[in-house]
């Protein structure tokens, strides 16, 4: 196995991952609270971690990716004020809360799937693990580090000296921006609730040691991570908008109930509009990822986000997506050509080009290593392009050309995700490949009887799902604009 260093925000410096049980890795990522469609924000975070899994797979590790999903107690306020979001949006579309949690799940996943985003293994909800989520609040009340005012849990943030590691915020500066009645009933106004008393009409509410209720935001990451990962798991990731109060939140509940809690702590850049602000749900400068997918191929999309780094920052806006299209196109045309130049190859191999091919896998996984470098990584795989397209100007032999072949769908397929999945059958460059052909053929009998209009409506379909035909000499050759 590789070593593999990557940037843990607890230490601020790069270290050498090494995971608790050999061979094996336990991975949590945050995932979105589902009250509204995903927008690119979102695709970004999810992109990142899906490399680095990936990576890890790839580098020989079995890892146990579990994301959650937040369908109850995000409220539309850090400060354990304001309305709980998905009951927001309930009342505004006029639905249970739990259709609207629902539809926003499927909505999300719809969008993963399309930007090849692997599944995770597990999937825990918020709303299903309310019993894990009281048991841990029941342990920091024992153990001291919180208390119930009026069927309400909080944390106690001066309890636990800790504090504050993860964003490098020291307790005495936390100012709380808490209303003034919560404040009140807060033994001190920086404590975070760990459960919340509910309202009457409050929908979403459940029987607790402390009356009826429903969970705060943070407790539920720890509850569901030390569940399905144990209590000292290897890798946490999120955004870093997360760092605080969310992750300063679960590393306090955990640590304090006696959890020794996640080891690495990652966390994604974001992506921003005019100039620097996040794209965000709550501000409403964000872009759907379907309405984008409607004018760019989700790996484009995909592309885009991996061309830059997981700490980097990405300014959304139409410039660097349409170079991530061309860019996108010189890579997978390539691949699609070595595919088809293997068909017709002669035996043999390409001294010069197994050189550069090796040359190019190795700065890949260097790249990968050092903090998963996806645009370096991205670099590799254009130099790789570029002395392939050199080389095909003259003759391959079969045995170079798979060689080729077999890096671009480990390198760029399996690791990065921009090819499709060799075991998943949609999407599969054989079986489009052929069905391109069977279309082109049954244009050219079409030409063949003199029947142009039949002919030319079928380019004209194929052109509005973005497939461009081409006559060459050589006869007729497709590509995906
Ligand atoms: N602009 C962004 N860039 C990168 N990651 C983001 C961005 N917005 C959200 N995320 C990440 O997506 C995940 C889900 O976030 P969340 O559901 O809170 O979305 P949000 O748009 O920030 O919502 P809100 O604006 O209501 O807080 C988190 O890990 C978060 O860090
Ligand atoms: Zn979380």
């Amino acid at each position: 196995m590789p070593d593999i260093y990557l940037y843990n925000t607890l230490t601020r410096q790069k270290e050498p991952f090494t995971p608790t049980t050999p061979g094996h890795v336990g991975m949590y990522v945050c995932g979105p609270t589902v009250y509204s469609d995903a927008h690119l924000g979102h695709a970004k975070a999810q992109v990142s971690f899906d490399v680095v899994r990936r990576y890890l797979k790839h580098a020989g590790y079995r890892v146990r990716f579990v994301s959650n999903v937040t369908d109850v107690g995000h409220l539309t306020d850090d400060s354990d004020d304001g309305d709980d979001k998905i009951l927001r949006r309930a009342a505004l579309e006029k639905l249970e809360p739990m259709e609207i949690a629902d539809k926003y799940y499927w909505s999300y996943f719809e969008d993963m799937t399309a930007l090849n985003v692997l599944k995770p293994d597990i999937t825990p909800r918020a709303t299903g693990h309310v019993p894990e989520q009281i048991k841990l609040t029941q342990e920091l009340i024992e153990k001291g580090h919180a208390y119930e005012v009026d069927g309400s849990v909080y944390f106690s943030v001066t309890s636990y000296a800790p504090y504050g590691k993860l964003s490098g915020r020291k307790v005495e500066d936390l100012v709380s921006g808490t209303r003034e009645d919560i404040r009140e009933e807060k033994h001190d106004p920086r404590d975070f609730a760990l459960w919340k008393r509910a309202e009457k009409g409050h929908i979403m509410r459940w029987d607790s040691p402390w009356g009826e209720g429903f969970p705060g935001w943070h407790i539920e990451c720890s509850a569901m991570s030390l569940k399905y990962l144990g209590e000292n798991f290897d890798i946490h990731g999120g955004g870093m908008d997360l760092q605080f109060p969310h992750h300063e939140a679960e590393i306090a509940q955990a640590e304090a109930a006696g959890h020794p809690f996640a080891r690495y702590w990652i966390h994604n850049n974001m992506v921003t509009v005019q100039g620097g602000e996040k794209m965000s749900k709550s501000k409403g400068n964000f872009t759907t990822l379907k309405d984008l997918f409607e004018k760019y191929d989700p790996m484009v999309v995909r592309f885009l986000l991996v061309s830059s780094h997981y700490r980097s920052i990405t300014e959304f806006s139409e410039e660097p997506l349409r170079a991530a299209q061309s860019g996108y196109a010189r890579l997978r045309d390539t691949m699609l050509e070595v595919k088809r130049r293997l068909e017709t190859a002669p035996e043999g191999r390409h001294a010069t080009l197994e050189g550069q091919l090796k040359q190019h896998v190795d700065t890949f996984n260097e790249a990968m290593s050092d903090d998963f470098n996806t645009p370096e990584a991205v670099a590799a795989l254009f130099n790789l392009t570029r002395d392939v397209n050199s080389a095909l100007t003259g003759s391959v032999g079969k045995e170079t050309l798979q060689a080729v072949l077999d890096a671009y769908l480990a390198l760029g397929g399996d690791v990065l995700g921009l090819f499709a999945d060799r075991s998943s059958d949609t999407g599969n460059p054989e079986v489009i490949q052929t069905l391109m052909e069977l279309v082109i053929d049954a244009r050219q009998n079409y030409r063949a009887t003199r029947e142009f209009q039949k002919s030319d409506a079928l380019r004209a379909r194929l052109s509005a799902i973005g497939v461009v035909l081409e006559d060459t000499p050589q006869g007729t050759r497709w590509k995906i604009q």
